[in-house]
């Protein structure tokens, strides 16, 4: 299984040539302004752009956005909410149980609203919450920006989990020492566009 990207060009980024591979994750760091977000924004179909995406040869084009961000699923460093209460963001609460205790998250966060929510903890249901959708690639925009050290080694297990189960995972971070962690291949992005950087 792979997403692949050819030619992905917005109003300001790219083109960029991408692939990334089930089961694996690709770390993509560079200075900050230089497009990352915009990069996994188009990847998911978020952001207009000119190119060609397809997962295991299925044009995006073939599919309606919906279709398509179901399984190539964004989650933004900050991400959005549209209801007051947690769990109104959830139509399977035994799935999302489930997931909670990998990231660190306890049950009665469900029934708080949104805004008594911690940064961090926020930023760790948006994850769960794009989870228990089941996408196939995960594109992950600085995830643990808003945790301590010891939080973010848990959510890093976490993915290391989801890897094995065989999710693609692309990541953008700022965290050179996540980057060394978490990569099986790393991608540089300036503004000359994204190249390999050997793995160290
Ligand atoms: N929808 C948009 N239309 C036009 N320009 C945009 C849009 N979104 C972001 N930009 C600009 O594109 C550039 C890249 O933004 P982006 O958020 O992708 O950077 P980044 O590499 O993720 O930065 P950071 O590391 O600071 O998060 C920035 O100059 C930003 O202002």
């Amino acid at each position: 299984m792979a997403l692949l990207a050819r030619q992905l060009a917005g109003a300001v980024v790219g083109p960029f040539d991408l692939e990334l591979e089930a089961g694996r994750c690709t770390v993509v760091t560079g200075p900050s302004g230089v497009g990352k977000s915009l990069l996994l924004r188009m990847l998911a179909d978020l952001d207009p752009c000119r190119g060609e995406v397809s997962l295991d040869g299925c044009s995006r084009s073939s599919m309606s956005g919906p279709a398509w961000r179901r399984q190539v699923t964004y989650v933004a460093a900050e991400p959005g909410w549209w209801a007051d209460r947690v769990r109104a963001h959830f139509d399977d609460l035994e799935a999302v149980r489930s997931l909670l205790p990998d990231f660190g998250l306890a049950d009665k966060l469900l029934d708080q609203p949104v805004s008594q929510l911690s940064t961090g903890e926020r930023q760790r249901m948006a994850m769960v919450r794009a989870l228990v959708r089941q996408p196939r690639f995960l594109l992950l925009d600085e995830p643990t920006s808003a945790l301590d050290a010891d939080t973010t080694l848990q959510v890093e297990a976490a993915f290391q989990r989801l890897k094995q189960q065989g999710m693609g995972l692309l990541v953008v971070t700022h965290n050179e020492a996540q980057a060394q962690r978490l990569h099986d291949r790393r991608l540089r992005m300036t503004r000359q566009g994204l190249a390999e950087e050997a793995r160290a």
